[in-house]
């Protein structure tokens, strides 16, 4: 029997991506719901609890009451939106972190999607606490350089009126200047971390394509290590991983041109980590690039479903 699947949010940035790929599976049954009623809590009900997967791609309060119309047992639930990412019952979807995340996935029935700087960022800070290199306490300070469809459709409108030529087309936007990015307690918490980062985003003029820039100093860390050893250990840690890979190290700038393009893993489910380094200055920077709508969004919610129904975990990614 096909499993039925169900996206609540299906005309929203998210949403459309995850049903593009989601149109390629021959396994899977869609269920619809009438577009004028795609907000009507009592159809979304009904659609909810006859499926075996839903995905929702909603704003976080909408998301909370869509899981709250969820009676259903057997429904199991993948949540692109921030409501229950450090939720202790929920399972965060993040599967190359290490193998027990990956199981733990397999079982779950309420499966978290990162946020796309938060994936970015994980990924980079993760294997360092975890393996005792750097202290949870460390004090991380993070750029991230992001795409605008990012924000959804409320910000793709604003930088493409007047044919993308207004004020926020102009020039790079740093913004969340607070300083308390949504993203903040998945970051620190799903790293292993005992603070904050000091973390701020910058919009760039590009549609999509997101990264992450950690910087390091070495002499800070609690083991002695320069950016070529911390290129070493994030390669050994992804060495098995099909979707995040480490970039060669760069020794050589020229090889990657002297800048890096932020958009190169676009429409692929791929995260890029570079480390760059100067050892006189004991400094290290860790870049890591993905998709924000791929494997900051769509594609892992996918790669997540995969793994829950026990497909191939890189099917139609
Ligand atoms: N864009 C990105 O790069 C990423 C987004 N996310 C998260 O995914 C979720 C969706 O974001 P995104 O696709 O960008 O947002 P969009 O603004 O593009 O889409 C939001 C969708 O939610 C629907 N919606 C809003 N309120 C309700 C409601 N009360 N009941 C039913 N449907 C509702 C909208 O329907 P309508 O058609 O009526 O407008 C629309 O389809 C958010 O939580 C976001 O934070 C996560 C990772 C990355
Ligand atoms: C460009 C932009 O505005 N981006 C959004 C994050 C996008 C995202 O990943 O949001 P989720 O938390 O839903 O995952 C922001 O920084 O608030």
């Amino acid at each position: 029997m096909k499993n039925k699947i169900f996206v609540d949010g299906l005309s929203g940035t998210t949403g459309l991506k995850i049903h593009e790929r989601l149109s390629l599976y021959t396994e899977l049954e869609m269920i619809t719901i009438d577009y004028d009623k795609r907000r009507d809590p009592q159809e979304r009900a009904k659609c909810l609890n006859s499926a075996d997967i839903v995905f929702l791609c909603l704003p976080d309060d909408a998301s909370r009451e869509a899981v709250s119309l969820v009676t259903n047992p057997n429904t199991r639930i993948i949540d692109a939106s921030t409501a229950y990412r450090t939720a202790s019952d929920w399972t965060y979807g993040l599967p190359e972190l290490s193998k027990k995340h990956r199981e733990a996935i397999r079982e779950s029935k309420r499966v978290s999607n990162p946020g796309c700087h938060a994936t970015a960022f994980i990924l980079s800070v993760y294997p360092l606490v975890h393996h005792g290199v750097m202290s949870p306490d460390y004090p991380i300070v993070c750029q991230s350089l992001t795409g605008y469809s990012g924000g959804g459709k409320t910000l793709i409108e604003k930088y493409e009126s007047n044919d993308g030529k207004n004020e926020y087309t102009k020039a790079p936007r740093p913004y969340s200047l607070t300083l308390n990015h949504k993203h903040l307690p998945e970051m620190t918490m799903r790293s292993g971390l005992s603070q904050d980062p000091l973390f701020v985003p910058i919009l760039g003029q590009n549609y999509k394509g997101l990264a992450t820039l950690v910087s390091i100093h070495t002499k800070l860390l609690s083991k002695k290590m320069n950016a070529k050893d911390i290129h070493t250990l994030l390669s050994e840690h992804y060495q098995d991983e099909k979707f995040v890979k480490v970039m060669p190290f760069a020794d050589d700038l020229l090889l990657f041109d002297g800048a890096i393009d932020i958009t190169a893993c676009n429409d692929t489910n791929n995260a890029e980590i570079f480390v760059f380094g100067n050892d006189a200055k004991g400094t290290a920077l860790i870049m890591t690039r993905l998709d924000n709508l791929g494997k900051g969004a769509s594609g892992a919610a996918i790669q997540n479903m995969n793994i829950m129904l026990g497909f191939d975990e890189g099917l139609h990614l």
